[in-house]
Order: C-alpha cells, then sequence, then structure tokens
C-alpha cells in the first residue's frame, strides 16, 4: 500500500487550559530530534535507572489538592507477554531496546495515536484507517496532573500520583485514588504491579511501615487496619460484594458502608503484603482476548489509620483516615475481548459500572460550574459508586490515574477515556470533610451519637427525667459496660504491644471486635435501664397525686353528707312543727257538699273571741319560728327585707305585688275575691315548705273555726245567704264609724303585721265576719239571729294588734323576709294547670288594698271560698267582670300564686 502524504491535521482542543500551547504542526515526526520535547522521547532508561528521584514531586502535586487530580500514564506499546506473570524488567526492555523506547524498539511509533507533548498534555492523533476523509485529525489534551509516557516506571508514578496521598492519609487526611481506562491499559498493573516491580498499594504499604519502624517504638502507637473487598456481577445479574480478606464473605453495602466488612489489622508489612497478596489471588480475574488476566471485578483496598493509641494529644489528628485504592475493572469493547455468555455479561456489568463513575463526576463538575443544577443522584445506579458517593460528591479528595494504551487499535478506548475524563481535572473541592468514613468507626461514632441524642431528647422534654437517667446511669451496679470497655482497650493495647502474624493476629481481632459490640450493648442497657427507671419514677409520682385527689374527694363526700344529714334534720323539726300545728288541727273538713244552712252569726256561735285570739297567737308562733328557720335555711338564698323596706315598696306600688305572707294574709283576710286571692310569688318566691306551713296555718284556721261553728257554719258557696249589705256596728247594732281604730298606731306598726294579724281574726273571727276587708268594713251575716256585726277589718285586728304584736314584734318582718325573689315552679304540668286556672281569675292587683270604698260583698267564709275556689276553680263572674281588662302582669303573677296556695291547701285538706 503506497504511502499518502499526509494532510494537514486538523487539531481540537479539548481542553483550553491556562496557558497557551503551541499545536503541534504535524504528526509526530517518525524520528524525532533528541531535542524535541514533546511527542515520545527515547526512554532514558539508563539514567532513569540510575539517576535519583525527582526532588520535589510530592509536594508539588500537593499544590493541587484542592482540584481532582488526573494523572496519566501510557502504557508501553508492546509488552512482551509476560512470562510466568512477570513484566518484562527495565533490564530486559534495555536489553532489547538497547536504550530505546518500548515504542521505539519495533519501529512502531508511526503506529501509535497518542503522543505526549509535555509533562501535563498529549495529543491524540485518530490514525488513517480511522479516518474517513483523509484530512488527519489530532486532539490535544491538557491539564493533566502529570503525564506518564509509556516508559515511566513504577516508582515515579508512586512518587507523583501516590506518595502525596500517603503523606496526607498519615496526617489523617482521607484519600481516594482510583485507575481507569480500557481493559489491558495497566490499571492492575499500576496499582499492585508484581514483586519485582510493584506497584502503588506495595509502595504505599511500604512507606507506612517503614515510617512505622522508623519510630522505634516497641509499643507502635499508630496501628493499620486492611480492608479488601471486590464488587462483581454473578451471571451479569445482580452486583455482590465479596469480602477479599481471609475467611472473607459475601456482604451488603448499607448507605455508604460495606456491612460486614472484616478489618484486619497489620502490624508489619510483611502483614500487610500478606494480606494484599491473599486478596489479589481471591480476586476475580479472567483470560480475554485483549488481557490475559483481566479483572472482572471492581476491587477497593482500605487502609485504615487508627491513632487510638497515641500519646492522647495526637490522637484526633490522624484517627480514622482511610486511603483507599480502587481498582476499576476495564471497559470493553465485545469485538475486542471476544467475550461471549458470562465474560460477555461481565463486561455489561464493567461498563455500566464505569459510566455510573463517570457521570457521577460529571454531574458534580456541571454541579460546579453551574450551582443551580443539581447534582444528580447517579450514585445510586452502582454498587461502587454508592460506595464512593462521598468521593463523587467533591466531599473528599479524589485522584484518578488514567491508564491508556497509545497504539492505533486503541485510538477508540483511549479517545473514549480522554474525552470522557479529562474535564474532570477542573473539578474542585471546597469543602472537604476530614471526617473519616470508615464502616466500624462510623458504627462506634453512629453510637455516641444516638446517645447524645437521647440525652438532648430527654433535655427537651422532662429535665427531672434527665437527671434520673443520670443518677440512674452512674448507680448502675457493677458499670459492665465500664469494665468491658476497659477491657477492651487493655486487650487492644496488649495486641499493639506485641504484633502477631497472620491468624493469631486476626483471631485476637475478632475478639476484640466482639468485646467492642459486648460493651455496647451493655452500654445500650444501661441507658436503657436509667429510662426504665426515670419512668417508673415519674408513675409514681403521679400515683401519689392520684390519691391525695382521692382523699380531697372524700372528704368532699363527708361534708356532703354532713350537709345533708342537717338537710334532714330541718326537715325533720320541719315536721315536728308540722305535727305541732296537726295537734291543733281539728277534724277535717268534710268534703260533702255544704248545707244549706245560714251563716253562723257572731253571737250565734256562742264561744268567746279569747280562745281563738289564743289559737291565731298561736299560729302565729309557728309562723313566726318556721320562718326563722326558714331564713336560716335559706339565708344565702332569700332576700332579706325588712317590714319598713315591704311596707315602703307597698306603699310605691300601691300595695301590690309585694310580699307573699302579708299579701296572702292580707288577701286570706280580706276574704272577697277568694278565688282570685293570690299573692305574686306566693308559691314561686316563697319556700313550697313555707308555703304549706301558711296553708297549714290557714286551713287550721278553717278547722278551727269548723270546731268552733260545728254544724252552725254553713261550707260551701253554692247556698249562700243573700249577700246583705252591712255596715260596721257595734254589738248593740249601731253602726260604727269607719276607720275609728288608732290609724295611728297602725301606720306605726309593721303593716305586714297588721294584714297578718287582722287576716287571723278575720279567719279566727269569722263568726264575726265571714269577709273580712281591711279596706271595707264587710258585712256579715249574723246566722240565725241575724245579728249583724260589722266588724272592721282594722278595729278587729287592732283589737288584737296590741296584744299580739306585744307579744311578738318580729312576727310580720319574719314573714316580710322569707320571700325569695327566685321563681320556683313545682312542675310544668302544675305551673300550666296554675296559669290555665290564673286566666281565669281576676287579678286582685285591680283592688288597691287600703281602698276605702265601702264595697258589697259576699259573705262568705274565707276557708269555704278557698275550698270552692279550689274544688270548682269556679271564678267569681261578678269579679271577672270588675277586673275584666284590668288584669296585668302583676295580677298574673298572684294569680298563679294563689293557684299554687290553692293546690298546697288542697293537698293539706286532702291529708
Ligand atoms: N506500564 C507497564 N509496563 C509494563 N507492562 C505493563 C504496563 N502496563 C501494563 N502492563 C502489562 O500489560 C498487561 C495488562 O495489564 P493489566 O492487567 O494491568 O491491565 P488492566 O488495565 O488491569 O486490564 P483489566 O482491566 O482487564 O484488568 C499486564 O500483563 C501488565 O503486566
Amino acid at each position: 500500500m503506497e504511502h499518502q502524504s499526509p494532510c494537514p491535521p486538523t487539531t481540537v482542543r479539548r481542553n483550553p487550559h491556562r496557558k497557551a500551547r503551541k499545536t503541534p504542526s504535524t504528526l509526530p515526526p517518525r524520528d524525532p530530534p533528541p531535542s524535541a520535547p514533546s511527542t515520545i522521547a527515547p526512554f532514558p532508561i539508563d539514567e532513569l535507572l540510575h539517576a535519583d528521584p525527582p526532588p520535589d514531586p510530592p509536594h508539588k502535586s500537593q499544590s493541587l489538592s484542592e482540584k481532582l487530580n488526573v494523572f496519566l500514564r501510557i502504557r508501553p506499546l508492546d509488552i512482551v507477554p509476560p512470562k510466568l506473570g512477570k513484566n518484562p524488567s527495565a533490564a530486559a526492555l534495555k536489553k532489547k531496546g538497547k536504550g530505546k523506547s518500548p515504542n521505539n524498539l519495533k519501529g512502531r511509533n508511526k503506529n501509535v495515536c497518542l503522543v505526549m507533548n509535555d509533562s501535563s498534555s498529549v495529543t491524540l492523533s485518530a490514525p488513517i484507517s480511522a479516518l474517513e476523509s483523509k484530512r488527519a485529525k489530532s486532539e490535544v489534551y491538557d491539564g493533566f496532573s502529570h503525564v506518564f509516557p509509556s516508559d515511566s516506571i513504577q516508582k515515579e508514578v508512586y512518587e507523583r500520583v501516590m506518595d502525596p496521598l500517603v503523606e496526607g492519609f498519615m496526617d489523617g487526611k482521607s484519600a481516594l485514588l482510583v485507575a481507569l481506562g480500557p481493559t489491558g491499559s495497566g490499571k492492575t498493573h499500576t496499582m499492585f504491579g508484581c514483586p519485582r516491580d510493584p506497584g502503588m498499594v506495595p509502595r504505599a504499604l511500604q512507606k507506612i511501615f517503614s515510617h512505622l519502624n522508623e519510630s522505634g517504638d516497641s509499643h507502635p502507637s499508630r496501628s493499620y487496619y486492611l480492608s479488601m473487598f471486590e464488587i462483581y456481577s454473578e451471571w451479569g445479574k445482580s452486583e455482590r460484594i465479596l469480602d477479599l480478606s481471609p475467611n472473607g464473605v459475601e456482604l451488603s453495602l448499607q448507605q455508604s458502608s460495606v456491612k460486614g466488612l472484616q478489618e484486619v489489622m497489620a502490624c508489619n508489612l510483611t502483614q500487610a503484603e500478606s494480606l494484599i497478596a491473599h486478596g489479589m489471588l481471591k480476586r476475580a480475574t479472567a483470560a480475554t482476548n485483549a488481557n490475559n488476566q483481566s479483572s472482572r471485578s471492581q476491587c477497593i483496598i482500605n487502609i485504615r489509620n487508627d491513632l487510638r493509641n497515641f500519646d492522647g494529644k495526637k490522637e484526633f489528628l490522624s484517627s480514622g483516615a482511610v486511603l483507599t485504592i480502587a481498582d476499576l475493572a476495564g471497559a470493553e469493547k465485545a469485538r475486542k475481548t471476544g467475550n461471549q455468555g458470562t465474560r460477555l455479561l461481565e463486561s455489561n456489568f464493567i461498563n455500566n459500572t464505569s459510566m455510573v463513575f463517570g457521570l457521577c463526576l460529571r454531574s458534580l463538575l456541571e454541579h460546579q460550574k453551574n450551582p443551580k443544577k443539581p447534582l444528580q443522584k447517579h450514585f445510586k445506579n452502582s454498587l461502587l459508586t454508592r460506595y464512593l458517593r462521598e468521593y463523587l460528591e467533591g466531599k473528599k479528595r479524589t485522584t484518578l490515574i488514567l491508564t491508556v494504551k497509545p497504539g492505533e487499535d486503541d485510538y477508540l478506548d483511549t479517545s473514549f477515556l480522554l474525552r470522557q475524563a479529562s474535564p474532570y481535572m477542573k473539578i474542585k473541592y471546597s469543602n472537604l470533610e476530614e471526617l473519616p468514613n470508615f464502616p466500624s468507626l462510623k458504627r462506634s461514632t453512629t453510637h455516641s451519637g444516638s446517645e447524645h441524642l437521647k440525652r438532648r431528647k430527654f433535655n427537651g422534654s422532662d429535665t427531672s427525667l434527665v437527671n434520673a437517667v443520670k443518677n440512674d446511669n452512674d448507680e448502675v451496679d457493677g458499670n459492665r459496660a465500664s469494665e468491658k470497655e476497659a477491657k477492651y482497650e487493655k486487650l487492644q493495647q496488649k495486641a499493639n504491644a506485641s504484633p502477631k502474624s497472620g491468624r493469631s493476629a486476626h483471631m485476637s481481632m475478632e475478639r476484640l471486635e466482639d468485646l467492642h459490640t459486648e460493651a455496647q450493648r451493655a452500654r445500650n442497657e444501661k441507658i436503657m435501664l436509667g429510662f426504665a427507671k426515670a419512668l417508673w419514677n415519674v408513675l409514681k409520682e403521679y400515683k401519689q397525686k392520684l390519691t391525695e385527689s382521692d382523699k380531697d374527694a372524700e372528704k368532699l363526700r363527708c361534708a356532703l353528707r354532713k350537709e345533708k344529714a342537717s338537710v334532714s334534720k330541718l326537715e325533720k323539726e320541719l315536721e315536728e312543727l308540722r305535727s305541732c300545728c296537726s295537734c291543733c288541727k281539728h277534724p277535717s273538713i268534710d268534703d260533702s257538699p255544704p248545707k244549706e244552712e245560714p251563716l253562723s252569726g257572731f253571737s250565734a256561735m256562742g264561744s268567746p273571741m279569747k280562745p281563738l285570739v289564743q289559737e291565731s297567737t298561736k299560729c302565729i308562733d309557728i309562723v313566726h319560728e318556721y320562718n326563722h328557720i326558714s331564713m336560716e335555711y335559706h339565708s344565702d338564698t332569700l332576700e332579706s327585707r325588712t317590714s319598713t323596706d315591704v311596707s315602703k315598696e307597698w306603699a310605691e306600688h300601691g300595695g301590690e305585688g309585694f310580699g307573699a305572707n302579708n299579701i296572702l294574709l292580707d288577701e286570706i283576710s280580706s276574704g272577697d275575691n277568694v278565688g282570685s286571692f293570690s299573692s305574686p310569688m306566693v308559691l314561686g318566691t316563697v319556700h313550697t315548705e313555707e308555703n304549706e306551713m301558711i296553708a297549714q296555718m290557714v286551713d287550721s284556721f278553717s278547722n278551727i273555726k269548723g270546731d268552733e261553728e260545728c254544724g252552725s257554719f254553713p261550707f260551701g258557696g253554692e247556698c249562700l245567704p243573700q249577700q246583705t249589705e252591712v255596715k260596721p256596728t257595734d254589738q248593740k247594732g249601731e253602726n260604727l264609724p269607719v276607720n275609728n281604730h288608732r290609724v295611728a298606731d297602725l301606720e306605726e306598726t309593721n303593716i305586714q303585721g297588721q294584714h297578718l294579724v287582722s287576716t287571723i281574726a278575720g279567719l279566727s273571727g269569722s263568726e264575726h265576719s265571714d269577709n273580712i276587708d281591711r279596706s271595707s268594713p264587710p258585712t256579715v251575716n249574723s246566722g240565725e239571729n241575724e245579728k249583724a256585726v260589722t266588724c272592721n277589718t282594722q278595729n278587729s285586728s287592732l283589737s288584737m294588734d296590741g296584744e299580739i304584736m306585744k307579744r311578738n314584734p318580729k312576727v310580720s318582718s319574719s314573714i316580710s323576709k322569707s320571700h325569695p325573689s327566685v321563681v320556683k315552679h313545682d312542675g310544668l304540668a302544675d305551673e300550666c294547670k296554675v296559669r290555665e286556672t290564673s286566666a281565669k281569675i281576676q287579678s286582685p292587683a285591680s283592688k288597691p288594698p287600703n281602698s276605702m270604698k265601702p264595697r258589697t260583698r259576699k259573705l262568705l267564709p274565707s276557708s269555704a271560698m278557698l275550698l270552692k275556689e279550689f274544688n270548682s276553680l269556679e271564678i267569681d263572674a261578678e269579679n271577672a267582670k270588675e277586673n275584666k281588662g284590668k288584669s296585668s302582669t302583676k295580677g298574673m303573677e298572684r294569680s298563679q300564686g294563689s293557684i299554687s296556695l290553692l293546690r298546697l291547701l288542697n293537698s293539706n285538706v286532702n291529708r
């Protein structure tokens, strides 16, 4: 095939970078002059073999620590297939190449697609065969932390890439190193190398443990724990994690930590190398067309630096720092690898993982470029990215080392990787977390954190609980947790002091782990016990309060019982009073219709006045006593009004609607309008028992009267005698002057007392006057003698007043005081009845109490009229006529009161 002259290349700068760079005008010359700085220089193998290491690489790269470091390592183009797993040594290369670069060994440099421009940039040229047009196309990738040419050795790579990370790790900074690249590009070689040419991991361990040995302390203050696991795909289905440490088992991922991952404490380099070697043997590898020992899993190694046994001052400096090294399986193309079946499925898993990893970093980059863009959660799509989440979210330092193959055949793989990964070098870390992420340490941190959280919760809810918990925690017998913790520490110190090797060290580690778990459990028990005790105390307090409340309730119940007893006592006394009253009671009134007999007149009664007066006085006393009791009993509710007040009110209101008892008695005494006699609030305002008492009193008077006039005193209004208009006369039959009594005395005395007395006089002296009106002298049918006796009420009352009021001057005031203003109803039915009846009853309000106008009256005995009214509920038509249209609200109230009184009278009569 004739070689055509190359067309002018089109160069694309992928990473426009910090400084302008001269674009290569032509493809790399086949035989570049030795002075040419770029492309692939002759590999100075002799110089490298004998030269000192570069003076400043570690610290130089530290200046880039705030950026994601991306290194590029170019694998030698032609590599002698490793025999017995050995890479060609530098000596062999030297022997073969005679001091030339491996790329030039067979004169194939013209077949390379990747040329190193300088230490930070490369040019990728598409091979002619890959070009559709004849125009050459090249891409410059710049900005790498460092580009390692194909002839670079492990030591150089370590010093540039790994050593700064190890230094940081020794200072307590966690870091991640990830090897990325297509299959067979040298990732595993770079990371692990071989015994004769160790890679990053062995060299790092060497440095770590050399530092440990240099301290010369027989009791090393530092301890390093190694863990190693791989993420693989079984039959291309689900991802799995396998612990690569000895006796390692399958693991699971929780959040970002591997649950159950074994950490093996390496006390020296030998132990550490042994563990790594064991893990490498365990790791899944397989031969493909691209690599005879291709990694089929993502391998992760953790080295944790634990300084818990340090002297105490520097304990927090490097405690928990973790150095993580990830050797990823390389992306591969089925066409190249020739994978089929399981291998092909593995390829899919590997490629997917690589893609997700790249997406995470790309998302982080875009988020950093434009913070408005949310950080995509690509990490969820694979176990690897989930485990490395904090690194992929820019919270911890990450370093990438890209491995590529420079051959023309590898152009697509190389181009893909460079296009994908070169932008990552722009990722920055602004808020680096120095927190450890080691699983076991996380656990212990979490536990202490939860304890603090609990205490915070207690603080927020109940301080007493907190105190109780604290006290109880202090009082936990034995302090099992403390003992176990001490034991744990002791054993750990022992283990550190006398480094064991191999299995014994592992066993002691297991034992320590068990002790640690047990100590944590004991701590939790202690906390729960304290909480339970505190809760118990609170419950006890509540119980005590409940008991006190019960006691108070019992006291109240006792007081209530006493009150009830006093009430019943009062009721008893009342009963006694009633019985006392009933002693005076005469044979009950005959309910049979009254005989049509003429009313007995005063003279016909034939009995003297004195016994009646005595009886009246007695009843007044009873009323007084009852009122007195009633006043005591209802002292809280009764309205105390003096007779003077009542008198005043009466005077103001024309004598209407004031004083239940006095009006009651007044109306009883008046005798007229018996059917309508009513006192406002008679029953509504006066206590029921009081009303009953009054009713009894009235009744007793009726009986007395009946006794006095038994046989001669006609009952019933049906056979009333003809009304006779009478005038007050004396016993001789001469008319007496109206109101010729001692008016002055009346004014001086309580008007209520007057009414009472007059009522009693009217009732008791019914033989003298059946119907007495204090305002108008009633006419009295004198019975068979037809001796009209004009009985002026006031006169009569005066006749007794002097005696009664002298004996008991407080009678009227006592009665008037017993008028509560609160209206009570015996029941709805009664009330309705009363209302119905009261509607028919003429209101007495129309009749002024002190009217001096003489009126013609029916001469009916008051008690008979009462009974008549009660029994028939008839209304005096005449009174109804008179009072038609004059009824007022007060009158209605009085009517209702009177009806209620009548009801009581009826009950008394029935009894
Ligand atoms: N820089 C190098 N110098 C000499 N030999 C190398 C170099 N890089 C890689 N090799 C050799 O190339 C072969 C493939 O390398 P390696 O297994 O490390 O590739 P890889 O990227 O890990 O591949 P895979 O992803 O399939 O595991 C190995 O035999 C290795 O010794």
